[in-house]
């Protein structure tokens, strides 16, 4: 055999052995409630840890080529304010209010706490803006109407546990203390995450025990062949977006969150949500490619191995083909976010020139996208009283052009718009979530 014959080769050995592998991960001993969280997690990593090795090896080898609200809210706070312990509890049993309204003076909020079937919120904009505070915020007046509610962060900076001023950060549902109400926050930690693989993939010991004790053993044998940690040192692109997925997927599908009637996410600033809302399409068609060589590698074999008359194991279909399960999850998640009636995108800006640029472009990627979105959130206003000191007055008048400008922008001029002052303290505990709540959502 010729070098770049003995090349290729190898490669397909590679890629059959990827196949094998996914095929593997693919089939049978997969019990729904014990491998939904982290097997989901797994099994999305290793099909693009998969796709960008076969892209990487398969196109090599063709091819070898200060004080400044003046009505003052501290009062306000101060009067509420109690200090707030966190621990996890388990999930009760809630169910949300009834909650009519009068069709004809319905107001944007009234349609959001409209109806006890499960919606998505998602927010997000450039970073600084408040998009934890109005997601916070959100959450917590959601869940005072009587929806047992999800905050999610999925910012790899997460900032929603200094925002509920409780600690959120152990990868699992926290039942958010000092609120009569059902509401539980969670913050995705990719860098666990990423550790648990660079862990299964070093050291097979413990998490192999662990499969195996599930009769996944195999699994952690293959996924230790796929040598995760090499490819985890230099993650492929979206990775912390699939991670996050594999969290929505987990509410979608899984009847321990059925009760939840609202989902709020806390997403990254713009590229990352962006990356994260492309990300099912992108899953749908790695998917879609690496099925199509499976098909073609085992058509190849087994016209070859006929030739020698042994027959093949088929590498094209079996019984409960995860990958093709997969596929349609990915399908569901993708429609999800494109679905007016369940899911809304809310953007946050500032009164700035630079934010309200990016909101723009943000706004105009989301509509490409068919995300929908109905509200803009301009935080941080200077109120009409800070006119008495120079800078104040100065700033606002900067503050009032950003504004005008939203207003004549074609793409942000038709959502509805939400202003939020600067308030004096900084927002931050229960007391100030719902003081921010009600000065934004309405
Ligand atoms: N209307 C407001 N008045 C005063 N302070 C505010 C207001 N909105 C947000 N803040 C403060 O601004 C800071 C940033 O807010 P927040 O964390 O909500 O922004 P973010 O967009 O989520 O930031 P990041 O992109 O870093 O996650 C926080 O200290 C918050 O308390």
């Amino acid at each position: 055999m010729t070098t770049v014959g003995a090349k290729v080769h190898l490669e397909t050995l590679h890629v059959v052995r990827v196949m094998r592998t996914l095929s593997e991960l693919s089939s049978g001993c997969f019990h729904p409630v014990l491998v939904s969280s982290q097997l989901l997690v797994f099994f999305i990593v290793a099909v693009m840890a998969a796709y960008y090795t076969l892209l990487r090896r398969v196109a090599k080898s063709q091819t070898n080529q200060s004080s400044l609200f003046l009505h003052t809210t501290r009062g306000y706070f101060t009067s509420l304010s109690t200090k707030i312990g966190t621990k996890t509890l388990p999930i009760p049993h809630f169910q949300a209010r009834s909650l009519a309204s009068d069709a004809n003076s319905i107001s944007l909020f009234d349609r959001m706490i409209e109806g006890n079937h499960r919606k998505y919120y998602m927010l997000g904009g450039k970073g600084g803006v408040g998009k934890t505070s109005c997601a916070a915020s959100l959450a917590v007046k959601f869940a005072n109407y009587g929806h047992p509610t999800i905050v999610v962060s999925t910012d790899p900076a997460h900032s929603l546990s200094d925002s509920f001023d409780q600690d959120l950060t152990g990868g699992t549902l926290v039942r958010i203390q000092g609120l009569d109400s059902p509401l539980f926050g969670l913050e995705i930690n990719p860098e666990k995450t990423k550790e648990d693989f660079r862990y299964a993939s070093q050291n097979n010991g413990g998490v192999k025990d662990l499969m195996d004790s599930m009769g996944l053993g195999m699994v952690a044998e293959q996924l230790g062949e796929l040598k995760l940690a090499e490819l985890l040192d230099t993650p492929p692109p979206g990775l912390d977006e699939a991670i996050a997925i594999s969290k929505v997927m987990q509410f979608v599908d899984s009847p321990e969150y059925s009760m939840f009637t609202r989902i709020v996410f806390d997403t990254a600033p713009t590229g990352h949500t962006l990356r994260l809302l492309s990300l099912p399409d992108f899953m749908d068609a790695s998917i879609g490619k690496i099925m199509k060589m499976k098909k073609k590698i085992a058509s190849a074999t087994s016209a070859i191995k006929s030739v020698f008359g042994k027959e093949q194991p088929s590498l094209v279909e079996g019984p409960t083909d995860k990958l093709e399960q997969l596929r349609e999850r990915m399908a569901k998640v993708r429609d999800l976010f494109r679905d007016s009636e369940t899911t809304e995108f809310v953007i946050v800006t500032i009164p700035t020139v630079m934010a309200v640029k990016e909101s723009s472009r943000l706004h105009t990627s989301l509509r490409k996208e068919n995300v929908p979105v109905k509200r803009l959130i301009v935080n941080q206003i200077l109120p009409s009283s800070a006119t008495d000191c120079k800078f104040c007055s100065m700033k606002r008048k900067d503050q009032m052009r950003a504004l005008d400008m939203i207003r004549s922008d074609p793409e942000l001029g038709s959502l509805v718009l939400s202003e939020a002052p600067l308030v004096d303290v900084e927002i931050r505990g229960i007391p100030a979530l719902e003081f921010m709540g009600n000065m934004v959502w309405k």
